[in-house]
């Protein structure tokens, strides 16, 4: 009996974006299926994030489509792609630091007591949203109530990744969530992505450090100069041969044919 692939709930199909005299990206396409960490990797400028951008609605492509549960999404804003079931967590613009971390998780989406109480936040039924989005990811915050500037950067990337639960997208998209966070703070937001990953959700991940990549990601897409140069499956490649082909370093072939070709010079 033939078997048949699910369809992949997120496809990128043949996307390219310019800026002016520049192509951040031509002709790109890939697939993310459900449970599945998928890395974009690349030197800088490779157009990672401007992939992400695009994927998430702040990014128009000049061509190409974005295609989710089948379905293509011609995306005018962020809130067409969270319609959709994206959410994206950038690096820099994750939480505001002087509110707690219920009024993190709920900001912008505040739950609120019904008119005839008055209109004002349902704390309480806030906090226990809270406690349950935290705690099905694990995620330990000793106190919700504290500013989140006093959590440690781990924490905070874990909150603002659970932020993003909170409307329970298909998709997740996190910019270089491990950057500049020690040992053991990656580790727990690794762990964290790999909870996503077991509740069934895609993830797509701009990472630069190839450790992490090697650790989490299924699949590595490989970008340079705003093109997909490589993809790979995970235990398919070397650290070297990663590095590589985002740097679009020469193979040994192709080193011995312009040695010969300066010789002969
Ligand atoms: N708003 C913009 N206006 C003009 N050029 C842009 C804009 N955004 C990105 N670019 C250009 O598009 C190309 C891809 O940039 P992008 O930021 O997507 O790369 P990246 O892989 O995310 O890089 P990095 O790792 O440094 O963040 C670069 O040449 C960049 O200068």
């Amino acid at each position: 009996m033939a078997t048949h692939t699910p369809p992949p709930v997120l496809e990128v199909r043949n996307v390219s974006v310019r800026f002016g005299g520049v192509a951040a990206l031509t002709d790109v396409s890939m697939a993310v299926w459900p449970g599945e960490v998928v890395a974009l990797v690349g030197d800088n400028g490779a157009g990672k994030s401007t992939l992400v951008k695009t994927i998430s609605g702040i990014q128009q492509p000049d061509a190409g489509e974005i295609i989710v549960a089948g379905r293509t999404h011609a995306m005018k804003g962020p809130q067409d792609a969270a319609a959709a079931g994206i959410q994206t967590v950038y690096q820099d613009l994750a939480l505001c630091d002087n509110l707690d971390t219920v009024q993190n998780l709920f900001l912008g989406r505040e739950i609120c007591l019904p008119w005839w109480k008055g209109r004002r936040m349902d704390r309480a039924r806030m906090e226990k949203r809270a406690r349950e989005v935290l705690s099905d990811l694990d995620v330990k915050i000793r106190d919700t109530r504290v500013p989140s500037s006093s959590l440690s950067g781990g924490q905070r990337q874990s909150v603002a990744i659970c932020r993003s639960i909170l409307a329970n997208p298909q998709v997740v998209l996190l910019d270089e969530p491990t950057a500049a966070l020690g040992v053991a703070q990656r580790k727990q937001v690794l762990a964290l992505i790999e909870r996503l990953k077991a509740q069934g959700r895609a993830v797509v991940i701009i990472s630069h450090d190839i450790g992490d990549v090697q650790q989490i990601a299924d699949r590595v897409v490989v970008l340079r100069l705003g093109r997909k140069v490589a993809e790979v499956t995970r235990g398919g490649y070397s650290r070297d041969e990663l590095i590589a082909a985002m740097t679009g370093a020469l193979d040994a072939a192709e080193l011995a044919a312009l040695r010969k070709e300066l010789a002969h010079g």
